[in-house]
């Protein structure tokens, strides 16, 4: 019989969560119900005095002689700090007196980044840390009492003074939205504070949001380290696939509606160009009841190049995703349809692989009132045989999104 090696490489789980969310309350939680694993864990603080990492040395009960505790402050471990993450995982892996690290990132942090400096060699640094260390859980952390607040309060990080520096121009709302959209398992914590009605809704809205993590109602972080550890449930391609929108958008795999709560999604496909007027103007006075969208949109003055298009509560997104095939040369296209049939399958005969597709995902949404009013803001049958080069276009003149 063929056995297979025994992997003896350490496993990692990161939580991440936005600020307050309580991370540090689970990761002490955790630390003192570790049953006996020997843990080194790694504290981000994005500041000079790292408290959570006090915290945790208060708290954590971590043994001064078998286990470790690593301070990484004064930046974040996604971006300014990737490569001292990459150093301090690789050294306590090749210690190989520790049975389990555990990673805590600041609340400002991203944790596709952090997932990634564990999947590829760092040819600069020359390590691969795959090969010494398996990424068993990407666990975010929801802070069930504040998300609305936090999602709908158009704010960036700038303006509450959180941000990693005065170029971080992130709104709060997409930093919450990428912790979502990319863990394994999403816990939601300080239920003690919300009603369990409220905490019903936000629950499916969140599982519409991220269909593929297990989800986990905590009080005080207090969640069984099985939930959390040597969990297997990382994996990089899944979890890039797993939020909801790109499921219904490229997968076609529409997740349930959840009547209950009103909330449903649907995806808005034209082949028709946007006025781009007419589009500012409906996007200007945006449907609160649009939780999340995100897709690809054809706007008419813009006719050369895609524009990507993703929104989250008050914040929204607009940028050049990449030129239709249909404004290629000949030959280059001729080269595309031979590598992917579904474009020359869909191909329109007069506008191409031009087209709009954006997923919708809200509470209480009038589809067809949507629909109807989109439908307002495309190039009308007269407009179409015009010059769409003169069209007006109030959309900002971006760079790549
Ligand atoms: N009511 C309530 N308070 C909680 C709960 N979990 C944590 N808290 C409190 O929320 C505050 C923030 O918790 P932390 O664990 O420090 O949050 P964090 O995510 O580590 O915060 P940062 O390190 O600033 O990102 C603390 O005062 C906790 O005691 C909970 O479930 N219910």
């Amino acid at each position: 019989m063929n056995e297979r090696p025994m992997d003896t490489r350490v496993p990692v789980t990161v939580l991440s969560g936005y600020l307050g969310s309580g991370k540090t309350t689970l990761l002490n939680y955790v630390l003192n119900n570790r049953a006996g694993l020997r843990v080194a864990v790694i504290v981000n603080d994005l500041s000079e005095v790292n408290i959570d990492a006090a915290l945790v040395r208060d708290g954590g009960g971590l043994s001064r002689t078998d286990e470790k505790l690593v301070e990484m402050s004064n930046g974040c471990i996604c971006c300014t700090l990737r490569e001292d993450l990459l150093r301090e995982v690789e050294k306590l892996a090749k210690e190989g007196r520790f049975d389990y690290i555990l990673i805590e990132s600041t609340g400002i942090g991203e944790p596709i980044p952090v997932a990634q400096t564990f999947m590829y060699e760092d040819e600069e640094a020359g390590i691969r840390l795959s090969e010494l260390c398996r990424l068993d859980c990407m666990v975010t952390v929801v802070d069930a009492y504040r998300f609305w607040s936090d999602f709908a309060s158009g704010e960036t990080l700038l303006d509450r003074q959180q941000a990693s520096d005065e170029l971080d121009n992130r709104d709060v709302v997409d930093l919450l939205i990428s912790q979502i959209e990319f863990c394994d398992v999403l816990i939601l914590n300080k239920c003690d504070r919300v009603a369990d009605e409220e905490l019903d809704q936000l629950e499916s809205i969140l599982r519409k949001l991220q269909p593929r993590a297990r989800f986990i109602r905590a009080i005080h972080g207090e969640v069984s380290p099985q939930q959390l550890l040597n969990t297997r449930l990382f994996d990089f391609e899944e979890a890039s696939e797993s939020p909801g929108w790109l499921k219904e958008l490229t997968h076609g795999i529409h997740t349930p509606e959840t009547e209950e709560y009103g909330i449903s999604s649907f995806v808005y496909e034209r082949q028709l160009p946007f006025h781009p007027e007419r589009l500012m103007a409906w996007m200007s006075d945006w449907p609160s009841e649009i939780v999340r969208s995100k897709g690809i949109v054809w706007l008419a003055s813009r006719n050369e190049m895609a524009q990507s298009f993703s929104q989250a509560g008050p914040s929204v997104q607009f940028g050049a995703a990449g030129n239709w095939v249909a404004s290629l040369p000949k030959a280059e296209q001729q080269i595309i349809f031979q590598q992917d049939h579904e474009i020359a399958a869909s191909w329109h005969p007069r506008f191409g692989d031009r087209s709009t597709k954006v997923v919708f995902i809200g509470i209480h949404m009038d589809r067809k009132q949507i629909e109807a009013e989109l439908d307002q803001c495309l190039i009308t049958s007269s407009e179409l045989e015009m010059d769409w080069q003169s069209l007006l276009d109030p959309f900002p003149q971006q760079t790549s999104a």
